[in-house]
């Protein structure tokens, strides 16, 4: 299949039907309390994980052969591709010990990175029919997505314009991790004034920002590239940012690091971090 990958409309309609299917294989396994593995660093992995990676797989193979995959359940068999200025990141269930604690709050996820940047994301939270995708590098929508074994082509997707406008006149709102919360970021809430803080598993917490319901996610606790990269490009897109701690960008492809990220702060607006980071 001829496919020009920077063509990150082209990629999101692409992704929408594959991220049904797949969301259709984890709600099945979901729905059938499933059988809880773990794996060498003690995080857990269920049949669900490697079932939705292999189709992404699948796919991505079909329509980009050329372009290497790093994959959360294939890296950690040791299956660890040569990177290049372009590759795509997939982590086929983030937030699987919510997906255990079945809370709905999990989502499959694809990026693709260039020149060591998220220029693409696909967030689906298949329990709440929730899809977030880029469709240009300043476009990300919302779209509702039912999970199915056999999506239809549709060629019109009802998509609903996300941007980090923040709605009516709520509060400042910091959003964290459910399972995986540090001092750290903590302190880092009381540093900006303590302000209302929601709590949530997964990169779910990148969609809240990017459609401006909450304004600031601190990340102290460990995370892979995998795990925020589609989050990244749809908080990018809708027009914030995710820094280090010291207001850099983060960077993408650290094969020497085994996709480790540093700690990092998103933000829902690129201004208002700017404006933060200028006050410290
Ligand atoms: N000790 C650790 N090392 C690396 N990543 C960790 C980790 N603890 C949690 N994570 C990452 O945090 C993700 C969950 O994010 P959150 O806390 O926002 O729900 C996990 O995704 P998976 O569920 O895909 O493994 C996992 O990758
Ligand atoms: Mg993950």
């Amino acid at each position: 299949m001829s496919f020009d990958a920077s063509d990150i409309r082209e990629l999101g309609l692409w992704g929408l039907p594959l991220a049904q299917r797949a969301g259709a294989v984890i709600m099945d396994i979901y729905t059938t309390s499933p059988e809880v593995r773990y794996k060498a660093d003690r995080s857990p992995v269920t049949d669900a994980d490697v079932a939705c990676e292999h189709i992404i797989l699948k796919a991505l193979s079909r329509l980009a052969a050329d372009i290497p995959v790093v994959a959360e359940e294939a890296l950690s068999c040791g299956a660890a591709p040569k990177i290049e200025d372009r590759f795509f990141l997939v982590d086929p269930v983030d937030g699987t010990k919510e997906f255990i604690r079945a809370n709905g709050e999990f989502t499959v996820n694809i990026a693709l990175v260039e020149n060591h940047a998220p220029v693409f994301g696909l967030v689906y939270a298949p329990a709440f029919s929730d899809c977030y995708v880029t469709l240009g590098t300043d476009r990300a929508v919302r779209v509702k997505l039912v999970p199915d074994h056999h999506p239809e082509p549709r060629p019109d997707y009802a998509f609903e314009p996300i941007s980090g406008e923040r709605p009516g006149s709520r509060d400042f709102t910091a959003i964290v991790s459910r399972s995986n919360q540090t001092p750290e970021a903590e302190r880092f809430i009381r540093r900006i004034g303590g302000p209302p803080c929601m709590r949530m598993g997964s990169s779910l917490k990148f969609g809240v920002l990017a459609r401006g319901d909450a304004d600031v996610y601190p990340r102290f606790a460990p995370t892979s590239e995998w795990d925020i990269a589609a989050g990244q490009a749809l908080v990018n897109a809708a027009g914030g940012c995710v820094l280090t701690e010291a207001g850099a960008p983060l960077a993408y492809g650290k094969v020497d690091r085994h996709f480790a990220n540093p700690s990092f702060i998103a933000w829902r607006r690129r201004d208002e971090a700017e404006a933060m980071l200028r006050a410290e």
